[in-house]
């Protein structure tokens, strides 16, 4: 049986997290997404004036399946798109031997100029992949049967690199017992219910979060308007319209914000949410925690992930997401 760890390194202000994942011959770094189901990569079918900067995938050792495509749009409006090949996929020592490559033939303009990332590798659930005519399965649904435990774990760093493993749980990665909670898969990603909170400690725990999705891939924790808007006026931002989001001081005294999961307390500290100055030296920054609205659910992205350790885990015959604290 297979199991393997790979290595998440930090972009700049923990933008995205990036792997070295090798495929066929190439070995490029895949930002590596719970929130999305293709493995895409740049590739020898993309515009050399797209491609400037990243390494590419060199799809003749693959075999291509002839008059397959994809093409995907994401929530943040960037978006890509190709042809199909089948290659040898490995991660952290765990091999695919025939997995669903997506080579670009065209990609949106803040993936040609997010130069550290050479695509996305997609851990959400397979019923969201875009290949057509036959959808093809995600890395982690193309091994599972090959792993010791049929699961994957997760555990971004502030800052610092992190990791993520298949197949086996690390426990000297986290402190204390995970608390696992059921995942609805019905929309593809890796959903569930999140419960009360509070801002800076206080155990008044007010309303609930309600549905959110886990999601390595987006930077930022989206939560419901009512909450944010709580959230910073105890941190004594604002919603700025010029940056299209709430900004707040970044001196240090943003409060903590702690959220209740499976009825256990996960703290995101009050550094991790001043996310970046709004400019170089800007003593503003913007705000690592955003309103959902229009996004139909929450999104627990990086800021949130980089606080717990997480466990992606579908070894129990229904999928189930466990948190621990870090
Ligand atoms: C945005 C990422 C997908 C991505 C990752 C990286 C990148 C760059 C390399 C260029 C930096 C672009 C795109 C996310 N992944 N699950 C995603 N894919 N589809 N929806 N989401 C989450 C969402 C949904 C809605 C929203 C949002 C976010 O930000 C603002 O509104």
């Amino acid at each position: 049986a297979q199991s393997g760890e790979v290595a998440a390194d930090p972009q700049q202000y923990d933008q995205a997290y990036l792997s070295p994942v090798t495929i066929g011959n190439s070995e490029l770094m895949l930002d590596f997404d719970t929130g999305s189901a293709d493995l895409w990569a740049f590739s020898n079918e993309t515009p050399a004036s797209q491609s400037q900067g990243h390494e590419r995938y060199d799809s003749a050792t693959g075999t291509e399946l002839d008059g397959y495509s994809w093409s995907i749009t994401y929530g943040d409006q960037s978006g890509a798109g190709g042809n199909v090949y089948t290659d040898k996929v490995v991660v952290g020592g765990v091999t695919a031997t025939r997995q669903a490559v997506e080579a670009a033939t065209s990609v949106s303009a803040s993936f040609s100029q997010n130069i550290d990332s050479d695509g996305l590798l997609g851990l959400a659930f397979s019923s969201i992949n875009t290949v057509q005519p036959r959808q093809q399965t995600t890395f982690f649904d193309t091994v599972r049967p090959t792993l010791a435990k049929a699961l994957f774990t997760c555990d971004l760093r502030q800052g610092d690199a992190g990791s993520y493993t298949f197949g086996y749980i690390d426990s000297s990665k986290y402190q204390g017992t995970v608390t696992y909670v059921p995942v609805d898969d019905s929309q593809g990603f890796w959903q569930f219910t999140a419960g009360g909170y509070s801002v800076g400690g206080d155990n008044a725990t007010s309303g609930s979060v309600g549905t959110a999705i886990a999601d390595t891939g987006t930077s930022l924790l989206y939560l419901p308007a009512a909450v944010t808007k709580a959230y910073y006026e105890q941190a004594g931002g604002r919603y700025d319209n010029q940056q299209g989001g709430y900004t707040l001081p970044c001196n240090g005294g943003a409060p903590d914000f702690s959220v209740a999961i499976g009825g256990k307390t996960f703290t995101v500290p009050g550094s991790y949410i001043a996310y970046a100055p709004l400019t170089t030296g800007s003593s503003t920054c913007f705000g690592g925690i955003q309103p959902d609205t229009g996004i139909g659910f929450s999104i627990f992205g990086d800021v949130f992930l980089k606080a717990v350790y997480a466990i992606f885990d579908v070894s129990q015959g229904s999928p189930r997401l466990g948190f621990a604290a870090q």
